[in-house]
C-alpha cells in the first residue's frame, strides 16, 4: 500500500518570521501517522532555519529547485550538495514555472533527478500539459515523454523512489481542477508509462500526486482516485489551517 505524501510548495512567498510560524504551528499538529508523508517546500533562504525546527518531528523539508551540478561558476545556483549538506531530504525538479520562465528542460530535469539520487534527495518531478496541448488531445503523449526524459537512466531502485507530480498547468492557480477522473486517467496513464520503462513491481511502488488548485474541499476524492498517490499543493499550502486539512486527509 502506497503512503500519500503532501507537499506544500510555498514558491516565492513567506518571510522568515512567517516561515518559522508556520513550521512550529504545523509540527505539533501534524496527524502522527505512517500512512502520510508530509513536506514543506521552503525557498532558499529559510530551509536551513526550517530543518532544524523540523528536526525529531515528521515534517520534511524539501527546495523548490537546484542545479546538476556539484559545484561551479553557476552564479546564484544552488547545488544539491548544498541542500544535502544542510540536511534537506526533498527537491521538486521541472515545476512548470521553471519550464517557462528559467529554461527547465526534460534534459537538465533528467540531470537533476540524477544529481538528486546522488546527494541522498527524494526528486519530486513535476509532468502535466498546457491548456492547447489538452485541446488538441495530447496530454497523454507529452506527459509520456516528459516522464520518460526525466526517469531516463535510472535504475529501477531509482525510478520506485522516485516522486512523480502531475500539474495540468491550466490548473495551476487558476481555481480550475481537473476532475478527480481527469487527474486520474493521466495519473494511470503514467504508472503503465513507468511499468513500460521498468516493471509493473517497479511501477507499483510511485508515489504520483496531483497538483493544480488542490485544496481541502476537494483532496479527499483525488485522493480517493486509485493512483493519486498526494498533492503538491500551492496556494492552500501557504495558511497552517488548510495544509494540516490536506494532511489530516492523506492520514485517513
Ligand atoms: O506546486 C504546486 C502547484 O503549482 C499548484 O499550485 P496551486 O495549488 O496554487 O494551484
Amino acid at each position: 500500500m502506497r503512503k500519500k505524501v503532501i507537499a506544500g510548495n510555498w514558491k516565492m512567498n513567506k518571510l522568515a518570521s512567517e516561515a518559522n510560524q508556520f513550521v512550529d504551528e504545523v509540527k505539533v499538529k501534524l496527524p502522527q501517522s505512517d500512512k502520510v508523508e508530509a513536506i514543506v517546500c521552503s525557498p532558499f533562504p529559510y530551509l536551513a532555519q526550517l530543518v532544524e525546527k523540523a528536526k525529531g518531528t515528521t515534517l520534511a523539508v524539501a527546495a523548490q529547485t537546484m542545479h546538476y551540478e556539484e559545484s561551479g561558476a553557476f552564479t546564484g545556483e544552488v547545488s544539491p550538495e548544498m541542500l544535502a549538506d544542510l540536511g534537506v531530504t526533498y527537491v521538486v525538479l521541472g515545476h512548470s514555472e521553471r519550464r517557462e520562465y528559467y529554461n527547465e528542460t526534460d534534459e537538465t530535469v533528467n540531470k537533476k533527478v540524477h544529481a538528486a539520487f546522488k546527494h541522498g534527495l527524494t526528486p519530486i518531478v513535476c509532468v502535466g500539459e498546457t491548456l492547447e496541448q489538452r485541446e488538441a488531445n495530447e496530454t497523454m503523449d507529452h506527459v509520456e515523454m516528459q516522464v520518460t526524459k526525466a526517469l531516463e537512466a535510472l535504475s529501477e531502485e531509482q525510478v520506485a523512489n522516485t516522486i512523480i507530480a502531475y500539474e495540468p498547468i491550466w490548473a495551476i492557480g487558476t481555481g480550475k481542477t481537473a476532475t478527480s477522473e481527469q487527474a486520474n486517467e493521466v495519473c494511470t496513464h503514467i504508472r503503465e508509462v513507468v511499468a513500460k520503462l521498468t516493471s509493473k513491481e517497479t511501477a507499483s511502488k510511485v508515489i504520483i500526486q496531483y497538483g493544480g488548485s488542490v485544496k481541502p474541499a476537494n483532496v479527499d476524492e483525488l485522493l480517493a482516485q486509485s493512483d493519486i498517490d498526494g498533492a503538491l499543493v500551492g496556494g492552500a499550502s501557504l495558511e497552517p489551517a488548510s495544509f494540516l486539512q490536506l494532511v489530516e486527509a492523506g492520514a485517513k
